[in-house]
């Protein structure tokens, strides 16, 4: 029979499409067949038998044969299309916003999904997720070759990786940030999430091809790069810089201003000046160098374009409105992600280094302790607050958080659960040369309390607090 459409969303479903029955983590799709049917569905993809008038096709996993079968509905789309899929705990988003700057610049038509947006051609569009469903990822790269894309530049998610997302997606070349503690509210063990994150590599290509063009670009510092050499049958290329590799930072100096280092790679050496701060973001230009130079672009255009990036939305983003200190809104939302952060800000902070920080709800418990720790070991002054509470009780979650700093200090932290107002009282305490950094957020524009979706960016409030401050 003809299949006119898939989807897993009973209410999506029209006139000859084809229901897929997905066991949720709220709902059991398969709950949904009789409703789908109704809806116009011809066939229903099931792992169970169901009575309901439409063929079924009966599989052990739906989720991963819907990705198959958004391959192939959408017409191959990854087939027409050079996918670079970036993964790892911190960095995706910025990695990936590199590799885009230096192949724009080079007059390639690109195509972007990740957390803060999505962009097709030059159309912007929000995003649920920061690696959509299966479903969505084809149609969108099917969308991408209608506009004449040559690359699809991608976040991957270890969600993404252990729920298939991306099977069946032809990807041309995988990237590794790093690997440190999160979502063990989801994989329940690093060895589950160094495993999920994993795929990305083994699935890089046929094992059995010797012509395989693939590339895997991986972090010569991080221990897990090891099993992921192992596992891809792609080429490997490796950045990194405290050990040996391909690409190789030397001479960092990392300013206020910015970091300047010496890339010594394959392709010759170059001094590069970063307007992006931070060690950590040595490594994400290391990771785009390495991608676009396995790519054909020379080092001087590379240079070139990341030299030109003024940085990405709300990763390390200054939010200056006249005050005589510093404000940065930063999305370090783990142990990791925060302790780089804080380590940053120290190597260049002349006063007192605030940090503003709280942990997202319905996530991952264990690193809540660790994350108020690692705050109150940098910061002079922390002001434990609420992320995205989400499901949970906001006092809840900064109890956990509260758990780390039994033996710190009180005169060093405090807990103030509603974000605005802590966002308020720092700036309040600041004085001149003071850095505040708020962390946890980004880009985002909302705060998720409860099912309620409400307006909230970390940089309006800081700038209301500031005008404040600025009046008294
Ligand atoms: C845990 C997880 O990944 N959940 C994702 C999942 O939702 P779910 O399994 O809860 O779905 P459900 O609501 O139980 O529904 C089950 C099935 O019934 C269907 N249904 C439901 C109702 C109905 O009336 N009819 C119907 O057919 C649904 O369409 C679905 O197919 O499928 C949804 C649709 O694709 C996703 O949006 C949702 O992501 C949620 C929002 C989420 O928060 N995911 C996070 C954990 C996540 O994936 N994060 C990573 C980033 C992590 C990082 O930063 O590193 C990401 O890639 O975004
Ligand atoms: N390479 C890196 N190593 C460690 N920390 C990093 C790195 N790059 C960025 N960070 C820190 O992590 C935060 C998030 O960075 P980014 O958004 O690029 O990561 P991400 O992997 O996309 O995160 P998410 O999983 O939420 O999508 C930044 O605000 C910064 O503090
Ligand atoms: N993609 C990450 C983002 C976390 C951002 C933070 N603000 C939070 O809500 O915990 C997650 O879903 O775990
Ligand atoms: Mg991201």
């Amino acid at each position: 029979m003809e299949i006119t459409g898939l989807t897993a969303d009973s209410r999506q479903v029209k006139p000859g499409y084809l229901f897929v029955c997905l066991t949720g983590y709220t709902v059991d799709g398969h709950t949904f067949a009789a409703q789908a049917v109704k809806n116009g569905a011809v066939a229903v993809l099931s792992e169970q038998d169901l009575d309901v008038p439409a063929t079924i096709v009966r599989v052990p996993d739906t989720r991963r044969a819907m990705a198959m079968l958004a391959d192939r509905i959408f017409g191959s789309p990854t087939r027409e299309l050079k996918v670079i899929g970036v993964t790892g705990t911190n960095g995706k988003t910025t990695t990936t916003h590199l590799i885009d700057k230096i192949l724009r610049d080079r007059r390639k038509q690109t195509g972007l999904i990740g957390t803060i947006h999505m962009r097709i051609g030059d159309v912007i569009e929000e995003v649920k997720n920061t690696t959509p469903d299966a479903v969505d990822l084809q149609r969108s790269f099917r969308r991408m070759c209608d506009v004449n894309t040559d690359y699809a530049i991608i976040e991957v998610s270890s969600h993404a990786l252990e729920l298939g997302r991306v099977r069946g997606c032809d990807i041309h070349t995988a990237v590794f940030t790093n690997l440190t503690q999160d979502h063990l509210d989801y994989h329940k063990t690093m060895e589950n999430y160094r495993y999920a994150k994993s795929l990305l590599f083994s699935q890089l290509g046929n094992h059995y091809d010797p012509n395989c063009l693939k590339t895997a670009v991986l972090n010569a510092d991080d221990e897990a790069s090891k099993l992921y050499a192992t596992v891809t049958p792609a080429r490997v290329v490796t950045y990194g810089i405290d050990q040996p590799a391909d690409v190789q930072a030397k001479n960092i100096e990392i300013t206020s201003k910015g970091t300047s280092f010496t890339a010594e790679t394959f392709a010759g050496t170059i001094d590069l000046n970063l307007k992006l701060m931070g060690k950590f973001n040595v490594y994400n230009a290391l990771a785009a160098m390495a991608v676009t130079l396995a790519e054909g672009v020379s080092l001087e255009d590379i240079k070139a374009s990341l030299e030109a990036v003024a940085g990405v939305n709300g990763r390390f983003e200054a939010v200056d409105a006249g005050q005589p200190f510093a404000v940065l809104v930063d999305y370090s939302h783990t142990p990791d992600s925060l302790e780089n952060a804080l380590m940053t800000v120290k190597e260049f902070a002349k006063g007192n280094v605030f940090c503003i920080v709280g942990c997202g709800g319905d996530r991952d418990r264990t690193k809540r302790p660790i994350m108020a720790q690692i705050a109150t070991k940098y910061a002079d002054m922390t002001v434990l607050t609420s992320d995205n509470p989400r499901s949970e009780e906001p006092q809840a979650i900064l109890a956990d958080m509260l758990a780390g700093v039994r033996d710190v200090s009180a005169a060093r932290y405090t807990a103030v659960t509603d974000r605005r107002e802590a966002i308020h009282y720092a700036v309040s305490l600041a004085k001149p040369n003071d850095v505040i950094l708020i962390a946890g957020k980004g880009h985002e524009t909302y705060q998720i309390i409860k099912d309620q979706v409400l307006p909230f960016d970390d940089r309006e409030v800081a700038r209301e607090a500031i005008a404040r401050y600025n009046q008294e």
